[in-house]
């Protein structure tokens, strides 16, 4: 015996969230809640405005098509390996049915990357706290690529020189010419450079970033790379790291291949946050404990909201949305 429901949400951004030039008011998605046997599996389906392909509706119509199926006794492992054209789909359908058969565990770490906007006093109130790496690395994030990089340049090697123990994660997003990326590492003294774990996406493309890595000696990250068509994850000198998106990236399976193939080509592979609600985000922090315990998540985007949904971020002191203030799209019969 099966049961699904589909509930659409919306919750208040706090103001200014902006995401490639849009700001977003609120987060919209969706959840799925599967019953079988005496067992519940939830999922988060979220496609992220200016970053995923497909839009919310587009996405309510592909699980609203698939959990029909699931009714009907399909494999939703199966149906949610089949959208490759909507990873969030895929991404949402596969955490519900991973739960269902109790796949993904429940332990939840809330360590992660504070994501930090420049003020050292900020940073270093919560220095004594951050998490540290595999390598016993204080990490934190920084996003450059907004204003002058030489500005980025000299508030990062700021940062790095009032927090001693302090290692940063930077991302500029692809913002960067090669002109100005050397004018942001101009501004950082060489022996900073080892404290920035790695830049993800410095440059417009992949060989401007490469190059940069090269002249400068500061590590890249791929994480738009990792999304695109023919990208394959591969050791290269220069790069550390890839970011992985789940809900911008697929399934479960898909997820777990990419960090695979990452661990074997000696790269760290980082588990990084798409804005979801604090149901999804306690989610990834247990796939994050799952298969990346070594890597530092990237997943301090709770307090871009207004409001927990469902299931709670533990310690947030934002207010929750139970489940009964949602509205249902679709119901199994
Ligand atoms: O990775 C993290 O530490 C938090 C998530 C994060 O930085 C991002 C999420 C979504 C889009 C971007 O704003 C940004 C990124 O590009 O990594
Ligand atoms: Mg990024």
């Amino acid at each position: 015996m099966r049961r699904a429901t589909v509930y659409r949400y919306s919750l208040p951004m706090e103001a200014g969230v902006v995401l490639r030039n849009q700001r977003l008011k609120t987060r919209d998605g969706l959840l799925v809640s599967l019953w079988q046997d005496d067992k519940t599996g939830w999922g988060e389906i979220a496609p992220l405005p200016g970053f995923s392909q497909e839009d919310l509706p587009q996405a309510q119509e592909a699980v609203q098509h698939a959990l029909s199926q699931w009714m009907q006794g399909a494999s939703l492992a199966a149906l949610a390996s089949a959208f490759s054209t909507l990873p969030s789909v895929a991404f949402g359908l596969s955490c519900a049915d991973a739960e269902l058969r109790d796949e993904l565990p429940q332990v939840l770490s809330t360590r992660c990357a504070p994501l930090c906007h420049g003020d050292p006093n900020e940073l270093y109130a919560r220095l004594g706290g951050l998490p540290a790496d595999a390598h016993g690395r204080k990490v934190a994030k920084v996003k450059v690529g907004l204003y002058e990089s030489v500005g980025d340049g000299l508030n990062v090697s700021m940062l790095l020189e009032a927090l001693p123990d302090l290692h940063l994660r930077l991302d500029a997003n692809r913002s960067w010419s090669p002109v100005k990326a050397e004018g942001f590492a101009r501004h950082v003294p060489p022996e900073l450079r080892s404290r920035i774990t790695f830049i993800e996406e410095p440059c417009l493309t992949r060989e401007q970033s490469r190059d940069f890595a090269r002249l400068t000696g500061i590590a890249i990250a791929w994480d738009e790379s990792v999304r695109e068509a023919g990208f394959t994850v591969q050791a290269e000198p220069g790069v550390a790291a890839i970011i992985i998106k789940p809900t911008l990236t697929g399934s479960l399976m898909r997820c777990r291949q990419l960090i695979a193939q990452a661990h074997a080509a000696g790269l760290e592979a980082v588990i990084s946050s798409s804005i979801e609600s604090s149901l999804g985000l306690t989610q990834l922090a247990r796939i994050a404990q799952w298969l990346t315990p070594d890597a530092v998540p990237g997943l301090d985007t709770l307090d871009l909201m207004q409001a927990q949904l469902v299931r709670r971020w533990p310690d947030s002191p934002l207010p929750l949305t139970d489940v009964s203030a949602l509205e249902i799209v679709w119901q199994s019969q």
